[in-house]
């Protein structure tokens, strides 16, 4: 397997805290790999580094053996990279179907454009709710249909910060199948997640994140079987 994203020694500065210290990390391609680590461990500052959000204070990012460090948060999606952050982000207002569309112009248009859309929504369990605004969506759809805008921009790479946060166990299994579906037709994810039973569900590989640094990182048996992740992991950081 070749490596799809390397971090070398990454740094992030905020004034005199270190978010994220000498983080490297390889996500290989073809897998699911987990980033777990308890709150403010460091993780949505590194998929903010990853994705172009942040500049980093020092240290590397190699997307598909580039290194994109200085590259802006779209050149990096036009690459193939594709991020659905943390906080929700779809347009409330706008039908569920004209919120894949406006992803979907950056990909496809015409009847490729309709063909697609009418595969995510399938893919999504959306398609009852084509015409819904986005904001009259379950919470737990809400976070789907943005997994779809992300989908549609037709990602080698999908990153997922948090994607569970705030759904009903059904949802977040639900969740997982279609995460492991999508890494099945050879799409690579990483996922920030705070959920050991959905981790436990998806992941291959895990790296753990403790105080901005690397604390462990391995197959998701041996993680989860070491004693000290459990101890300041499951011990304390559980506050989701
Ligand atoms: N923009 C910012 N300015 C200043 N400090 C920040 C900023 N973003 C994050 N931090 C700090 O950096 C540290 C890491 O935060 P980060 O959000 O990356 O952690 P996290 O592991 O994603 O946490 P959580 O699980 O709670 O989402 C925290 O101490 C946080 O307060």
């Amino acid at each position: 397997m070749t490596a799809i994203l390397e971090t070398r020694q990454l740094h992030k500065h905020f004034g005199g805290l270190s978010a994220v210290a000498d983080v490297s990390i390889t996500v290989m391609a073809g897998e699911i790999h987990c980033l777990i680590g308890p709150n403010g461990a460091g993780k949505s500052t590194l998929f903010k580094l990853v994705a172009g959000t942040y500049a980093p204070s020092q240290g590397e990012v190699l997307f598909r053996g580039e290194d994109v460090t200085r590259r802006k948060p779209y050149e990096r999606v036009g690459r193939g990279m594709s991020i659905k952050l943390q906080v929700p982000s779809v347009f409330r207002e706008l039908p569920v179907a004209q919120n894949l569309e406006i992803s979907l112009q950056r990909t496809c248009r015409g009847a490729a454009m309709e063909a697609e859309k009418a595969r995510l929504l399938e893919f999504l369990q959306l398609q009852d709710d084509a015409g819904k605004p986005a904001g009259f969506l379950a919470h737990g759809q809400q976070q789907w249909l943005e997994i779809g805008m992300a989908l549609a921009l037709q990602p080698t790479l999908l990153l997922l910060d948090e994607p569970t946060a705030g759904m009903s166990p059904q949802e977040t299994e639900r969740t997982g199948e279609m995460i492991k579906s999508l890494n099945a037709q050879g799409m690579t994810v990483l996922v920030v997640e705070h959920d050991m039973t959905f981790v436990r569900q998806i992941a291959q590989r895990i790296t753990v994140l403790h105080l901005g640094r690397v604390f462990a990182q391995g197959s998701t048996d041996e993680v989860i079987a070491d004693p000290r992740v459990e101890e300041i992991y499951l011990g304390k950081g559980h506050g989701h």
